[in-house]
Parts: structure tokens; C-alpha cells; sequence
């Protein structure tokens, strides 16, 4: 398949999750031509050679960066539950967070920190960041992807509770607009357990630890 043609397949997307349709060709076609008209407005000449294929390769992009829309999140949890006599805090850390401001649709990007206390059920771990990334492929503020993904959680696995944490720099803020370049967003959600001082608590001091 020449270069040119290559539509992205489902490998390219969160591996194994990501519905062929979303790159089909019209959609792609579509998008490119208002990405056409974008660099014509904003005084590019889109027939210069370095940007002939761009609005076909920012079609791509998006798409690819908004492939959350398109994934069922509880679909992806019941997939890997077990039966499980483990009754102590699972916490999956640092799991990196790339998702884009809905306002300026422009990156923001960080870390979450997820954590539930199993009631009967454990959850492939590497299930957890699946959930993450569906709901920060998508058009996003930060407060609501943490709530998301509380609640995918809380409502799938009916653990005894659940706590996550979002840590995130936004470009919005430093390459435009109040342009501070170092603040960091943090935001939390939790249920059940984590409601408890006690538990937050932990939670929040395991997220802190250093590994070593
Ligand atoms: N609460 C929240 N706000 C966000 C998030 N991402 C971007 N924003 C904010 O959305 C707000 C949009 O405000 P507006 O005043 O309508 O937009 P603006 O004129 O571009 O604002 P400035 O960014 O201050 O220049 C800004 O304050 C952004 O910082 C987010 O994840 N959560
Ligand atoms: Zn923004």
C-alpha cells in the first residue's frame, strides 16, 4: 500500500480497541478539506510542498487523538474482571495522560493515579489505563475526565470504593493566553472508602512513594 493511501488500522489506535470506521476515507477526505481552508485562512500556502499531505495528516491526527468517542469504556473492564478474595487497596500509578482542552482544543497531558479497594472482583490492570485513555481521547476539561473515570470504575466493578487522582500541565495556559509555564493542575474524585480520611490518606501517600 503506497504511503499516500495508508489509512491508519486498528493497531495504530489503543491497540486492539479502536473501530476501523472511525479512518474511513470520507471521513478523512471531509476533514482534510477544512483543514485546507485552515491553513489558507491563517496565510499558508497549502500548495507548497512541505504542506501538501498536512491536512490529510492533521485529519489523521485528530481522529486518532478523539478515538475515545468511538470506545466503550465498561465493555473494556468487563472484558478482564476475575473473581478475586483480595480485599486490600490496588493502586495503578503514574499512568501517563494525554488528552485536549475542550475550550482551546489544545493538549493537556500528566499523570493519573488510579486506585480501588476490590469487593469480590479484580480487574486486568492493564485494563485501568485503557479506561484512562478513552476518556482523555476525547475533548476534555480535566475535572470531568477524573470524574469519568471514578465513575466507569465505581459503576463496573462495584469495588468498596475508588480513588484517582489527575495531575496535568495545560498548553493553553503556558504557550498562550496567561502563559504560566510551570502550574500543574491537580484534581481528585473518589467514593465509598475513599471518602474515609484514613484511606485517602494511604492512597495518597503510596501515589507519593518512590519506588527503590
Ligand atoms: N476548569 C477547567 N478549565 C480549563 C480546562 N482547560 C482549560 N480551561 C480553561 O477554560 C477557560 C476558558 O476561558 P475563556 O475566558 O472562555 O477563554 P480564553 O479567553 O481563551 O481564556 P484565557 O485562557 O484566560 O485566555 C480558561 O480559563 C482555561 O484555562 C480544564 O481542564 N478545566
Ligand atoms: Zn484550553
Amino acid at each position: 500500500m503506497s504511503n499516500e493511501n495508508h489509512i491508519p488500522d486498528r493497531d495504530e489506535g489503543i491497540d486492539g480497541y479502536v473501530k476501523i470506521d472511525r479512518y474511513n476515507p470520507d471521513l478523512i477526505a471531509g476533514l482534510s478539506g477544512n483543514y485546507l481552508e485552515v491553513l489558507k485562512q491563517i496565510g499558508e500556502n497549502p500548495e507548497r510542498e512541505g504542506l501538501l499531505k498536512t491536512p490529510e495528516r492533521v485529519a489523521k491526527a485528530l481522529l486518532y487523538l478523539t478515538q475515545g468517542y468511538d470506545l466503550d469504556a465498561k465493555q473494556i473492564l468487563n472484558s478482564a474482571m476475575f473473581k478475586e478474595d483480595y480485599s486490600q487497596m490496588v493502586i495503578v500509578k503514574d499512568i501517563e495522560v494525554y488528552s485536549m482542552c475542550e475550550h482551546h482544543m489544545l493538549p493537556f497531558f500528566g499523570k493519573a493515579h488510579v486506585a480501588y479497594i476490590p469487593n469480590g472482583h479484580v480487574v486486568g490492570l492493564s485494563k485501568i489505563p485503557r479506561v484512562v485513555d478513552v476518556f482523555a481521547r476525547r475533548l476534555q476539561v480535566q475535572e470531568r475526565l477524573t470524574n469519568e473515570i471514578r465513575d466507569c470504575i465505581q459503576d463496573t466493578l462495584n469495588p468498596w470504593g475508588v480513588g484517582i487522582v489527575i495531575e496535568c500541565r495545560h498548553l493553553c495556559m503556558s504557550m498562550r493566553g496567561v502563559q504560566k509555564q510551570n502550574s500543574v493542575t491537580t484534581t481528585s474524585a473518589f467514593t465509598g472508602e475513599f471518602l474515609k480520611e484514613k484511606t485517602r490518606t494511604e492512597f495518597l501517600n503510596l501515589i507519593s512513594a518512590k519506588l527503590g
